[in-house]
């Protein structure tokens, strides 16, 4: 492996993607981010985020190109290969997709608990998790009965509760207020400043102005325009 590619954890080179026959929805995209770094997507509704997004946590695959993740071919290697590469990625979306009838713990603990962990090994995270995001005291509510901002940290802590390597999150601020917006971004970058890479889909120009340190990858009709090549060189950690 060469040293460029020890200093990268995702890779594009030359992906399209056209769902059917119909047209290229993603056309071309080459980019690489960097460990450690915060990425902002943006573009105008259509432009293909979510496609995007839904590349890089390997929900989809491209019609053509490479990508590669934390150094390995994810498009070349054995299906058996892709939940080791997705279990070092956490995901969030717009509409928490929290399981309805499992308390705020449980949703918490399913990834420790489909990993095999053992009850004694997961009571202690899931609890610091829960008291990081604020939501210790409620850890027995379901989520019918927790405000979207709830629902939306309670999610954010079951998709780091892995400590992934890579979050990333599908305008995860789409269904919560200004303030809570303003709370959602502080702990993306509390685990950015822990080393977590993070990608935030966002149509919201406001928020890209809460992260100055924040890199911005605009998709235009399923093009990604880069123009100061922040993508293409490891740029400095944020301090
Ligand atoms: N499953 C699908 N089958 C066919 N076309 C699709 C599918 N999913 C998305 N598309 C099309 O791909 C294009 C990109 O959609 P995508 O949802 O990725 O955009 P987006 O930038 O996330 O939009 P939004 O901000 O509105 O969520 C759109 O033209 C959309 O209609």
């Amino acid at each position: 492996m060469s040293s460029r590619a020890e200093g990268e954890i995702i890779h594009f080179d030359n992906v399209g993607l056209r769902y059917e026959h119909d047209r290229e929805v993603l056309s071309d995209l080459s980019f690489t981010l960097f460990p450690g770094s915060f990425y902002f997507l943006t573009g105008a509704s259509g432009a293909g985020k979510t496609t995007l997004l839904r590349l890089i946590y390997l929900a989809q695959r491209p019609s053509r190109g490479v990508i590669r993740m934390f150094g390995k071919d994810a498009i070349t290697m054995p299906r058996s290969g892709l939940p080791a590469l997705r279990r070092r990625i956490g995901v969030v979306f717009q509409d928490f997709r929290l399981v309805p009838h499992l308390s705020a713990f449980d949703n918490v603990a399913l990834p420790l608990r489909v990993a095999g962990f053992s009850e004694r090994d997961i009571a202690g995270p899931v609890h610091d998790i829960l008291e990081w995001v604020g939501l210790a005291d409620r850890k027995e509510s379901r989520p019918a009965t927790l405000s979207g901002g709830e629902q939306q940290r309670i999610a954010i802590a079951r998709a780091v509760i892995g400590r992934p390597d890579v979050l990333v999150a599908d305008e995860p601020t789409g269904n919560v207020d200004p303030d809570m917006a303003l709370k959602l971004m502080r702990l993306f970058e509390l685990l950015n400043r822990q080393g977590t890479t993070i990608v935030v889909a966002t149509h919201d120009v406001h928020l890209l102005r809460k992260v100055p340190d924040a890199l911005i990858m605009r998709l235009d009709r399923g093009r990604m325009s880069d123009p100061t090549g922040a993508l293409r060189y490891p740029p400095r950690r944020p301090s």
